[in-house]
């Protein structure tokens, strides 16, 4: 031990678990060794865990080494809510038994903190989450050829696909973390970065103002609603206000004018569907941080933009109209880049730093 990193956010928690091939030769006493056998059983045998905690099986990464030890990263993820279940579930399994550190990051790591330690006398080795991050960034794209990639042809389905993108030579860009809400980080080498701007309509935003509107209860069943719907209704359009484009500042008539902006009407409330509703509500707060990263990225002269978080999971939405807006509104200047592993280099990066320590 330990062989944990924990990123507790504002929404998920991210647990990343590392599987060394041989695990007796990590650890001396033999009651840990049990313990710690039955835990990695319970992890890796399984694919969900309760109601709420995922292995995200697709994105396991085998044959990696930390700390001269080679074995398997997993990546498990429960809602921060559930906080209280998985304390209880790990003593159950034993971990209170072990006089343990367990490495974390994220906002919970101060605020779980004294519920570890009371729990499951677990102490918290903790570190800064965007520490975490970059340190988690650099080390997955290392091992991992195909996690950077971008959108092509973003605008037109058809012919729209990932493409494979060589990262290895990174410095400087923009990081656009889209989780609960947003941080904007502009890093420059391995350990020199800033977080140059920051905004409350994120992640969060999108799902509880989806919530509200379409009465839907999860994310997944906001992104679903979103891919049926129809924001054009929602929204007004430059078109709807100049009756086609408004030439003079080069704003093509299909560019959304005002978010929302038909709602105010009681008749197109009327026809207005779910679907619709999420729709505009992803592609507002989507365009919003959009309009953010570039502003960003002019500020500090960067011209690749990498934009990672869970917001972005089974979201293609999205990340093709990040995609688009960069490309469109900087006339083909700056670049938005995706990672496969989008919201885990938070706890890869902790486990890390402790090893390094
Ligand atoms: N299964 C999920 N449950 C809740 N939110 C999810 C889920 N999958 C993706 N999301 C989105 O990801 C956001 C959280 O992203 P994340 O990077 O984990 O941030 P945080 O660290 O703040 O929890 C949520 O606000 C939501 O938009
Ligand atoms: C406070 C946070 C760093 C927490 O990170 P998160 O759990 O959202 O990933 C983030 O929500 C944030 O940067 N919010 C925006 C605050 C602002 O600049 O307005």
């Amino acid at each position: 031990m330990p062989w944990f990193g924990m990123d507790i956010g504002g929404t998920l928690c991210k647990l990343v678990y590392f599987e060394p091939k041989d695990l007796s030769e990590c650890e001396s006493s033999a009651s840990e060794v049990e313990t710690l056998r039955n835990i990695r059983r319970y992890l890796t045998k399984n694919s969900a865990y309760g109601k709420t905690g995922h292995r995200d099986i697709h994105l396991q990464m085998d044959n990696v080494t930390v700390k001269g030890v080679s074995g398997t990263l997993h990546f498990i993820r429960f809602p921060t809510s559930e906080m209280k279940n998985f304390l209880d579930l790990a003593k159950y399994k034993g971990m209170a038994k072990l006089v343990t550190t367990v490495c974390a990051t994220g906002g919970g790591a101060y605020k779980f903190e004294e519920d570890f330690k009371r729990e499951v006398n677990m102490k918290l080795a903790k570190f800064d989450e965007f520490d975490s991050l970059l340190k988690g960034l650099q080390y997955i794209d290392k091992n991992n050829p195909s996690e950077c990639y971008y959108w092509a042809n973003p605008t037109e389905p058809s012919k729209c696909f990932k493409v494979n993108h060589d990262f290895s030579h990174p410095y400087p860009f923009l990081i656009v973390n889209i989780g609960s809400g947003v941080s904007v980080l502009a890093v420059y080498s391995a350990t020199n970065y800033r977080r140059v701007s920051g905004t409350s309509i994120g992640g969060g935003t999108f799902l509880g103002l989806c919530c509200l509107l379409t009465g839907c209860n999860t994310f997944e069943e906001a992104i679903e609603l979103a891919a049926e719907g129809d924001n054009t209704h929602v929204d007004k359009l430059v078109k709807d206000i100049y009756g086609g484009d408004y030439q003079r500042f080069g704003l093509p008539g299909d560019l959304v004018a005002s978010s929302f902006g038909q709602m105010n009407s009681r008749e197109k409330r009327s026809k207005v569907s779910r679907q619709d509703l999420a729709r505009a509500t992803l592609v507002t707060i989507t365009n919003n941080i959009g309009s953010i990263a570039r502003m960003c990225a002019t500020q500090e002269k960067i011209d690749r933009v990498v934009f990672i978080g869970n917001f972005l999971r089974v979201n293609p939405i999205a990340m093709k109209l990040l995609a688009y807006a960069m490309d469109y509104w900087s006339k083909g200047t700056m670049k938005a880049l995706f990672l496969e592993h989008e919201g885990y280099f938070g706890a890869v990066g902790c486990l890390l730093q402790f090893h390094e320590a």
